[in-house]
């Protein structure tokens, strides 16, 4: 069989990377990765335009179709776009949502460089090879070790001659610490347990399946040279009775609420409030000292991020998009980010809250329901009466859709409360929630 001269490549997704890191390291047989939409429609495309016909971009669904049944052989590349590992496809399968998966079988074509604790990776046949002879007991952990676990696995461990503990820092694999954080608290285990220790960060993608996870794990430990009786899963939990060492690594992955993460996203109408709420939030916030505000208002982000769109659907979820990845980096260093767009998609909103969640931060909705007819009323840019009459088209709340808040955390009418009354409403639940706290508020700061 001939290879393609010039093989289709893609990024593969952080968990298919994982899978392709192990088995490039053998672990795994296979690997099982998704074509990306684009790259199956523009294959089919190139068949289309040297002849083989086709819709207006030139590609059927037959035609598309047949182009992924066409892949052979595909180029994976890791998030940069550099080529690490050559797929040969032994199986293809369509997926529920009408995509394209193919299985196969990799060979290396670039030595994966990143990942957590790179310089620590040892494929396993090195580990195999340096331990020859002696029993070597392979523990795969996805939390840190607290007090019972090392006592736990000092018994289970003492009649091997070698421990390799293997934190699991594949997508999703922990949930009690970053990845990062359980190779430094494995490390210290390490240097906690009795006789000869070694750590090896190991790839592993958490599975949908508690099962599969369970025999993954079980074939990795046996990939590196063996598997002791020992429960695969820690049963450690965030609170666990960690040693001192170990429980600082935890303790500095959990702050306290006031230290951790937050996002207060504000949604409404045009005039409903929004900037004027979240200007005056940051300055009580900031006048109370107690943390420091990053304000991504509507408008300034407009000029900023945003420059160049416009409000159609999809630019107005392009706007909201970027305000909450913005807004969750912010929160993934412990910040305060207080966004004000409209945001009128439901699904943008809650794309933003899986962000800022995804970056260990809080999330507050706040929905400024003053009604259309006082946000009107205000009309402070006179677009409403450019709207009614016509000169602007896809108005919100005219000629646009605004979906309201189902999952709103405060709602406030500023039709029937003042500017003071709402701000306290918003500093009376982050106080209640931890996220501010309550003794840091100069009297009659919060409310004039
Ligand atoms: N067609 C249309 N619909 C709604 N709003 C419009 C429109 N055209 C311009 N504007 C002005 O843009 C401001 C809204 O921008 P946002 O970035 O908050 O909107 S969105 O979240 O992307 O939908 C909004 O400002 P605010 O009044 O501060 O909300 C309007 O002044
Ligand atoms: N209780 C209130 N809360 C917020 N804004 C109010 C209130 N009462 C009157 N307003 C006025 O309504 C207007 C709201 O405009 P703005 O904050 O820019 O809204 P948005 O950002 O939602 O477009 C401002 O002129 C503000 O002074």
């Amino acid at each position: 069989m001939t290879a393609d001269p010039d093989p289709p490549r893609w990024t593969v997704p952080p968990a298919e990377y994982d899978d392709v890191a192990l088995a490039l390291d053998g672990i795994l047989d296979e690997v099982r990765v998704t074509v990306p939409a684009a790259v199956v429609s523009s294959l089919a495309s190139s068949t289309a335009a040297s002849g083989g016909g086709g819709r207006d971009d030139g590609a059927t669904d037959s035609a598309t179709d047949d182009a992924a049944r066409r892949i052979k052989v595909a180029d994976l590349t890791d998030q940069e776009g550099t080529p690490v590992a050559r797929l040969t496809v032994t199986e293809r399968s369509r997926t529920a949502e009408g995509g394209w998966k193919l299985t196969g079988t990799v060979t290396p074509l670039a030595a994966r460089e990143d990942g957590v604790f790179a310089h620590l990776h040892l494929p396993p046949a090195v580990v195999r090879e340096r331990f020859a002879g002696r029993k070597v007991a392979a523990v795969p952990l996805d939390a840190p070790l607290d007090k019972a676990a090392l006592t736990a696995l000092t018994a289970a461990t003492r009649a091997y001659d070698v421990t390799v503990l293997l934190p699991l820092v594949g997508a999703g694999s922990s949930r009690i610490v970053s990845a990062h954080a359980l190779v430094r608290a494995t490390v210290v285990a390490a240097e906690l347990l009795p006789g000869e220790t070694l750590v090896v960060p190991v790839p592993l993608a958490r599975r949908e399946d508690p099962a599969e996870d369970t025999a993954l794990r079980t074939r990795v430990a046996e990939a590196y040279g063996g598997c002791v009786e020992f429960p695969l899963t820690s049963s450690a939990a965030a609170g666990g009775d960690y040693p001192e060492p170990i429980a600082a690594i935890v303790a500095a992955e959990h702050p306290p609420p006031h230290r951790q993460g937050l996002v207060v996203f504000f949604t409404g109408l045009s005039g409903s409030g929004k900037s004027t709420l979240a200007r005056r939030l940051r300055d009580v916030i900031l006048e109370r000292g107690d943390r420091t505000v990053t304000l991504l208002d509507g408008d300034v982000v407009r000029q900023m991020l945003s420059a160049g769109l416009g409000f159609s659907k999809a630019d107005r979820e392009a706007n909201v998009t970027r305000i909450g990845f913005v807004a969750a980096e912010v929160a993934r260093h412990g910040g305060l980010a207080i966004c004000a767009p409209i945001a009128p998609y439901a699904d943008t909103r809650a794309r933003v809250r899986q962000m800022v969640a995804e970056a260990g931060g809080a999330f507050v909705l706040v929905h400024v329901a003053t009604p259309l007819a006082e946000c009107e009323r205000r009309d402070r840019k006179g677009l409403y009466a450019k709207a009614r009459a016509g000169l602007i088209t896809g108005f919100t709340g005219i000629s646009d859709p605004y979906e309201e808040p189902t999952d709103a955390d405060l709602r406030l009418d500023t039709s029937v409360m003042s500017v003071e009354e709402a701000v306290g409403r918003i500093v009376d639940l982050l106080t209640a929630r931890g996220w501010l706290r309550p003794d840091s508020s100069p009297a009659g700061v919060a409310r004039r």
